[in-house]
């Protein structure tokens, strides 16, 4: 795919595995393995080019897994929207997973923009679920951190008129920004949410970096679902980090213990979080699956965006275990 002569470009040919965090699916390419001769425009570029929705595929993002001197392996992680994010809690169980393989071992440390975070694996949240608990953190409060134009230090369970008379709102960094709300199921069912979320992520004098905006509906002290619009995708089946910076904010709201085990639904199926919430320092353990869909082999022409899938090398297994899964949190759901 270099630039071999004035405008001609070759073709990059990528072996990929298709993940998927509580159905919030990434492209995993290795690069540990194999090379990935590309400049970082074209990161970019290839994100907007494979993750396109069309048919079966598409995604929400790429997954890179590359060396790192500091820790088992470096994760980054590109939006579908070409961007990078500093973060991706979904994501990193997957990576988790991949690298906890390659390298036989179950306790890692990954690196990520701004963190090495820990993963380990874990007993399986269901029957043959391939189950992963990740560190999110570090957790900031600032709104500069966000970073978001106000005047104010931190948004901690705030109204923000501009936004909304009603809603109350709290500004997390986990460390991509998050901005949350508790809301009820009549406001879930409305579309507050996705005019908030496409107000926050254009143009604006506020968010100039957009931000991840979820809405949480809690359950019980133990149960809540979260639904997140995220900043350079849309809405998705489920956000990790969200999640994580929703369950914090819940346990603020409810005065739950400092160490509360929230169980969060979400759109595409369920997870843990294990807040930590210490006078020393805060962070959140998300546990959930790292399941693999397929293998593929993807072809794509970066200059005209052309992208050619290759067959599925599906992982059946695995792909009815989640579907079992899924249908067994949607009776807990109904129960609850
Ligand atoms: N889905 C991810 C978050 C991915 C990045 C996010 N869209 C951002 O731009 O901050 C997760 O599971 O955390």
């Amino acid at each position: 795919m270099k630039d071999t002569c004035e405008g001609r470009y070759e073709a990059v040919e990528i072996r990929a595995i298709k993940v998927h965090g509580s159905s919030n699916d990434f492209y995993l390419i290795d690069e540990m393995s194999r090379e990935l001769a590309i400049t970082e425009e074209e990161r970019s570029a290839l994100s907007l080019a494979v993750c396109k929705r069309t048919g079966e595929d598409g995604a929400d993002g790429i997954l890179f897994v590359q060396a790192s001197n500091t820790a088992d392996a470096k994760m980054r992680v590109f939006n579908a929207d070409g961007t990078e994010a500093s973060m991706c809690g979904n994501g990193l169980r997957c990576v988790g997973r991949y690298v906890s393989e390659k390298l036989g071992k179950d306790e890692l440390i990954i690196e990520t923009m701004k963190a090495d975070l820990a993963v380990k694996r874990e007993p399986e949240i269901y029957q043959d679920i391939p189950t992963f608990r990740v560190e999110i953190s570090p957790v900031l409060k600032s709104t500069k951190a966000l970073p978001m134009n106000t005047e104010k230090d931190e948004i901690i369970q705030e109204r923000l008129p501009f936004l909304d008379d009603e809603l109350i709102f709290t500004t997390l960094s986990v460390p991509n920004p998050h901005l949350v709300s508790i809301v009820s199921q009549e406001v879930l069912a409305s579309d507050k949410q996705e005019k908030i979320a496409k107000y926050v992520n254009g143009e604006n004098e506020w968010f100039p970096d957009g931000v991840n905006v979820s809405f949480i509906n809690v359950m019980s002290d133990k149960d809540i679902f979260v639904r997140t619009y995220e900043r350079g995708v849309g809405f998705t089946n489920a956000c990790g980090t969200a999640m994580s910076a929703s369950s914090l904010v819940t346990k603020w709201e409810r005065s739950l213990e400092d160490e509360v085990l929230l169980n969060v639904y979400n759109p595409g199926g369920m997870v843990k979080c294990q807040v930590h919430d210490m006078p020393e320092k805060t962070w959140i353990d998300l546990i959930g699956n790292a399941t693999y869909e397929y293998k593929q082999t993807i072809t794509v022409d970066l200059k005209h965006r052309e992208v050619q899938f290759g067959n599925k090398e599906i992982h059946e297994e695995e792909v009815a275990a989640y579907h079992a899964f899924v249908n067994h949190v949607k009776e807990i759901v109904g129960a609850i």
